[in-house]
C-alpha cells in the first residue's frame, strides 16, 4: 500500500522527528536524497555529472534551502550549478554551501533566467513546498511557465511548485516536472489530479519520518496489495461458493450497457453471472455471453425469478422511467451489496431513500453524476474531487467511487483511496459499464465495497493500458483485457507502479517509509 499525507500531517511527524535530531539533519537527509537522484538523472542524459549544466531555482523557504544544498552536492561533482534566487530571502546557510562549491547564485532576472533554463541539463525546482498556498505569486508563476519550456530534465523538490501538496489542486501556473523527489512520506497532491500529473515520476527519499506518520489521509493500492485481495478459486470451490453477481441494466432503448456491464462481470472472478432485464437488452446479452443465465423480465417485480445472487449491479442503461425505478426498488429490497450506476444513480438523485437500505451500497458515479447526487455544481466537484468524494460517503452513508482521471474510492472512517492506473484512452463510452460489471462481481465474490471498488479501478485501469497499449480502444476491449490485466499484476513483481521509477531512496536511516 502506498500511503499519502496532508502538509500538516507531514509537518506534525517533522517536528517529532526533529525535536531529536541536531539541527539541520533532516534537511541535508533530503538534500543529499535529492543530490543522488539528479545524479543519476544526469548520468542518463549527460553520461555524468562531470560538466553537465544545472540550474538551481531557490524560493525564500526550506524548499529553497533543499535545493540550494543539492546543488552544491552537485557542484562537488563538477556539475556548472547556477541558482535563481527568486524570493524576497533566501536560505542563507544552503546559499552559503552552493557558494562554497563552486555554484552561482543570482536574483532572477527573466531575461538571463531564460536564457541559462534554456541551456541546463537539469532544473531544480525549489521555488515552493509543502508550505506553498493559493496560487503562485509573481516572479513563480513567470518562472514556472518558463521552467515548463525548457529542454532539460525538470526535477520538483519535494512538489512541483504551484501544486497544493495537501489536495493536488493547482489554482495557477504550476511547475511540470518529469521527476518529483519527495520527502519523509508521499505527500497526497502527488497522487490526486491535477497535482499527480504534474509530478511526473514521483520517487520518495526516507528521512526517518515513518515511526512519527499518523493514520494516512489517502493510500493508494500497489498490485500486490491487488493480488493478495482478489478473490481466488480454492480446490473445492463450485460455480455457486465462487459467487454470482446479477445484472440489473439495459432497456429497450439502451442495450449496450448490459451487454459491457455483463462483460465485465464475467472477466470478474465469480463462479456465475445472472442477468436481469427487458427483453430486447436479455437478447442481445445472450447472443454475446452465452455464459451469461439470462432472465427476460417483464415486469420489475419478475426480479425475484432471476435467482440467488451475493450482489447486484444496478443501472447501467436502465433509463429513468417508472419501470426503471420499480426495478431499482425491486433491487434494492434484497439483503445483497447493491452497486448503483448510471441512471441508477440518476433515481436515487430525485429519490433519495433508495440509498438508505440496511445492506451495503456502491455507488460508482462521475462528477455529473455526483453534482446532481449532491445538489452542487459540477466543477466545484471536478475542481475538488477529494473533499466530494469524502463528502459523499459521509452525507450519503455510502461507499463512494468517484470516476475520473484519478478515481477516488471513499468510504466514511477510511482513508480514501487513490487509483494511480487510469489511463486517457480510457475515456470512452461504456468503460464506465465494464467498470461496474467487474466491480460488482468483486463484491459478489465477497469483497467489501471499498475493497472490490478499489481493486476494480486498478484493474480496470490495467485492463485499458494492456487493452490500447497506445491506440484508441472501446469498452469491449477493456473487459476483454482483464484477464490480460491480472495476469500481468501477478507476474509483475518487481515493476514500479505506474507514477513512481521504483527506486525509493534510502538517506541516512534503515527506518522504511511507512506502507
Ligand atoms: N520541516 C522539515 O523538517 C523539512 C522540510 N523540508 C523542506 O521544507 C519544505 C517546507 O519548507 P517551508 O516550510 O519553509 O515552506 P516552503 O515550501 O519552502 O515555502 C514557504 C515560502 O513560500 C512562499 N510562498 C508560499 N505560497 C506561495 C505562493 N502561492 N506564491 C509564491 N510564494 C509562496 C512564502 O514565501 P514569502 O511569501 O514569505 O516570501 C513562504 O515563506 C518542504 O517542502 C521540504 O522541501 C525538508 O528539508 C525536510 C525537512
Ligand atoms: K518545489
Amino acid at each position: 500500500m502506498r500511503t499519502a499525507y496532508t502538509s500538516d500531517q507531514i509537518r506534525a511527524a517533522e517536528a517529532a522527528l526533529m525535536a531529536r535530531l541536531p539541527e539541520g539533519t533532516l534537511m541535508q537527509r533530503a538534500a543529499a536524497g535529492l543530490a543522488a537522484v539528479c545524479a543519476r538523472l544526469l548520468t542518463d542524459r549527460c553520461g555524468r555529472v562531470y560538466g553537465s549544466r544545472v540550474v538551481v531555482l531557490a524560493g525564500s523557504g526550506d524548499n529553497g534551502g533543499d535545493a540550494l544544498y543539492a546543488g552544491a552536492r552537485l557542484a562537488r561533482r563538477g556539475a556548472a550549478v547556477r541558482a535563481v534566487l527568486a524570493g524576497s530571502r533566501v536560505h542563507r546557510e544552503g546559499l552559503a554551501a552552493l557558494v562554497r562549491a563552486g555554484g552561482r547564485a543570482d536574483p532572477y532576472a527573466a531575461d538571463e533566467t531564460r536564457r541559462i533554463l534554456d541551456r541546463a541539463d537539469l532544473v531544480v525546482d525549489g521555488l515552493v513546498g509543502i508550505g506553498g498556498a493559493g496560487a503562485l505569486r509573481e516572479p513563480y508563476a513567470e518562472l514556472a511557465d518558463m521552467v515548463n519550456d525548457a529542454p532539460g530534465t525538470i526535477v520538483a523538490v519535494d512538489v512541483p511548485s504551484g501544486v497544493d501538496a495537501s489536495t493536488g489542486r493547482v489554482a495557477g501556473a504550476a511547475v511540470r516536472a518529469h521527476v518529483t523527489v519527495t520527502f519523509g512520506a508521499y505527500k497526497t497532491g502527488l497522487l490526486v489530479d491535477p497535482g499527480a500529473e504534474h509530478a511526473g515520476a514521483v520517487e520518495a527519499v526516507d528521512i526517518g519520518l515513518g515511526p512519527y506518520l499518523p493514520d494516512p489521509d489517502v493510500a493508494a493500492l500497489t498490485a500486490a496489495d491487488v493480488v493478495d485481495l482478489l478473490p481466488r478459486p480454492r480446490a473445492e470451490s463450485d460455480k455457486y461458493r465462487r459467487g454470482v453477481v446479477g445484472i440489473a441494466a439495459g432497456s429497450e432503448r439502451f442495450t449496450g450497457a448490459a451487454v459491457l456491464a455483463v462483460g465485465g462481470a464475467l472477466r470478474g472472478g465469480v463462479g456465475m453471472v445472472r442477468y436481469a432485464g427487458p427483453a430486447t437488452p436479455a437478447a442481445y446479452v445472450r447472443s454475446r455471453w452465452p455464459e451469461a443465465v439470462v432472465t427476460p423480465l417483464e415486469h420489475a417485480r419478475d426480479i425475484t425469478r432471476a435467482g440467488r445472487v451475493q450482489a447486484w449491479v444496478l443501472g447501467p442503461g436502465l433509463g429513468t422511467d417508472d419501470t426503471a425505478l420499480e426495478l431499482a426498488r425491486s433491487v434494492l429490497a434484497s439483503d445483497v451489496p447493491v452497486l448503483m450506476d448510471a441512471d441508477a444513480l440518476t433515481l436515487a438523485a430525485a429519490h433519495r431513500r433508495l440509498l438508505h437500505r440496511d445492506a451495503p451500497v456502491l455507488i460508482t458515479p462521475h462528477a455529473g453524476e455526483l453534482a446532481r447526487l449532491l445538489g452542487v455544481p459540477r466543477e466545484r466537484i471536478e475542481a475538488e474531487r477529494l473533499e466530494y468524494a469524502r463528502a459523499a460517503a459521509a452525507e450519503l452513508g455510502v461507499t463512494v467511487l468517484l470516476k475520473g482521471s484519478t478515481t477516488l474510492v471513499a468510504e466514511q472512517h477510511r482513508p480514501v483511496r487513490i487509483n494511480t492506473t487510469g489511463t486517457p484512452w480510457l475515456a470512452a463510452a461504456g468503460t464506465g459499464d465494464v467498470l461496474s460489471g467487474l466491480a460488482g462481481a468483486l463484491l459478489a465474490g465477497g469483497l467489501s465495497c471499498y475493497d472490490a471498488a478499489s481493486c476494480a479501478a486498478y484493474l480496470h485501469g490495467v485492463a485499458g493500458r494492456v487493452a490500447a497499449s497506445g491506440a484508441p480502444i472501446a469498452a469491449g476491449d477493456v473487459a476483454e483485457a482483464i484477464p490480460a490485466a491480472v495476469r500481468s499484476l501477478v507476474q509483475q513483481d518487481g515493476v514500479p507502479e505506474p507514477g513512481t521509477t521504483g527506486r525509493p531512496h534510502q538517506v541516512g536511516t534503515p527506518a522504511k517509509l511507512k506502507g
